[in-house]
């Protein structure tokens, strides 16, 4: 069965729906094939939603259990695993609290917890109605990186009240991944967990997604025969991934001067007297105004915002050769469909997985997490943040294992137009992102173990 379908809405499904047009790499005349229309994209989204509830309904409700990992079966197991043998470890974890990470499921135990103020581009839906999601992400930190997770809604209108919450069930854990919080209040309560905590703190939605456009950019630049330097960029979204992501590609060599963030009031420029602290951070000193405005010329659109948001008419006024990354899920900001009508020299992405170039965190929490509990560390620093996306990044030019094809039904895949970013199922993922992470970590001071050689 499918494991992605456990993202939401499941921009990941049970059959991927064919709605590209093909893979560039295997049709060089894309554009001379039908283009799937909007009724019968959603005549498919139909389809797939009704296959998601079945999915999440059947045989069991929802994706996720648990499992008991030692015998249990017998008297002598009992007094092991229970009174009385039991209270050897907890005089250990009582003389020296790192002794949990030996004899609990700690180390290996991550939460994924949200307010469900931000659920995918689904909006404030709460915690419970986020649920799905939470799950989904537990089903992918153990299918990709056989971590443990427990997924945690809390319901909490205010940051302080969500801190506290999670500060109290925090020793239970190995580490933390804030998921579908809003801005700005996200960065608040991820600033302070971090701060207050030992133990990694990672916002998803932020870090995540930053690193996995950072290397999905760097490389579509690559083809488009840019660079990261010089490249014009419009974030539509200056939110969660949007404010993460333009911070992290100003660590790479992205001009300040060259990035327009964009949110419903339209361009954020100096002058705007409604900005908060992390929008203006990222404000432009610029008489434009519009997301019209901003992509006149661009090189490079990055969409973290809503369903349908850029017009064919804004596409077409972008420079010759523009990357378009449209992440918002389920729905992006322009389809695949719609923008391969209006120009073929484009490079596309979105967050989804029936579309080539799957621009979406599943690339790295699962991994960064299993690298950095590898080593114990004590955070996810913009060390380990950077050295995964050089190692996604660079996978992404080596040969396709045989297994990807054939789990995407493609003949050949080679790095291009169509592939710039590793597809999820990559078993090479496994090792070579958690490895360059816990390097990192190690290298950076924050880890507690070296990495093991196995
Ligand atoms: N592909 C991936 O891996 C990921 C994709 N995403 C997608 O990015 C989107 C945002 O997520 P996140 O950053 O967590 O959410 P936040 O709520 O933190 O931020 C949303 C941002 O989008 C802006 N926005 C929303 N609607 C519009 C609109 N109609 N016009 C202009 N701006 C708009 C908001 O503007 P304002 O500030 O004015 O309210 C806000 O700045 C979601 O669709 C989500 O699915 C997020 C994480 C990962
Ligand atoms: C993928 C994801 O985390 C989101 O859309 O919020
Ligand atoms: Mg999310």
């Amino acid at each position: 069965m499918d494991v992605f379908a456990c993202l939401g809405r499941l921009d990941l499904c049970f059959e991927p729906v064919e709605l590209w047009l093909g893979q560039r790499t295997a049709d060089p005349h894309p554009l001379e094939c039908t283009v799937t229309d909007p009724e019968s994209f959603a005549h498919a989204d139909a389809d797939l939603n009704r296959q998601a509830l079945e999915y999440h309904a059947h045989p069991k409700p929802g994706k996720i259990g648990v499992a008991v990992t030692k015998p249990a079966a017998t008297q002598h197991d009992l007094s092991l695993a229970y009174t009385p043998g039991v209270a050897e470890p907890v005089r250990r974890i009582h003389a020296d609290p790192l002794q949990a990470y030996e004899y609990t499921n700690k180390g290996n135990l991550v939460a994924v917890i949200t307010d469900g103020s931000a659920v995918l581009g689904l909006g404030n839906v709460g915690g419970l109605a986020g649920k799905p999601v939470m799950e989904g992400k537990a089903v992918l930190f153990k299918q990709f990186a056989d971590i443990d997770c427990f997924d945690i809604e809390v319901q909490a209108e205010h940051p302080q009240a969500f801190i506290e919450t999670v500060m109290r069930i925090a020793p239970s854990f190995g580490g933390i991944n804030l998921e579908d919080i809003a801005a700005p209040h996200c960065f608040e309560i991820e600033q302070s967990l971090i701060e207050q905590l030992d133990i990694p703190v990672f916002h998803d939605d932020q870090h995540g997604t930053a690193i996995i456009i950072a290397a999905g950019l760097l490389n579509a630049l690559e083809i488009q025969g840019k660079s990261l330097e010089e490249a014009r960029i419009v974030v539509l979204g200056a939110g969660a991934a949007g404010i993460a992501g333009v911070r992290l590609l100003m660590t790479l060599g992205a001009h300040r001067n060259n990035i327009f963030c964009v949110d419903r009031q339209g361009i954020i420029h100096t002058g705007r007297k409604d900005l908060n602290p992390y929008k203006f951070g990222v404000a432009a000193d610029t008489d434009k105004r519009t997301l019209s405005d901003a992509m006149e010329g661009a090189d490079v659109f990055i969409g973290v915002s809503g369903p349908d948001l850029v017009s064919p008419e804004m596409l077409a006024s972008m420079a010759p050769r523009p990357v378009v990354f449209a992440l918002s899920n389920p729905v992006p900001e322009i389809r695949p469909s719609v923008a391969m009508k209006v120009r073929d020299d484009l490079i596309m992405a979105t967050g989804r997985s029936d579309y080539p170039n799957q621009i979406n965190n599943v690339l790295g929490f699962p991994f960064i997490f299993r690298g950095a509990l590898d080593v114990r560390a004590s955070r996810i620093n913009e060390d380990m943040q950077i050295a995964a996306v050089e190692a996604l990044r660079s996978l992404a030019h080596e040969p396709v294992p045989a297994e990807v094809l054939e789990a995407y039904k493609l003949e050949a895949l080679q790095f291009g137009p169509d592939y710039i970013i590793p597809k999820p199922f990559d078993p090479r993922l496994r090792d070579r992102v958690p490895r360059a992470v816990a390097l990192a970590a190690i290298q950076s001071g924050v880890a507690r173990i070296p990495q093991s050689s196995s």
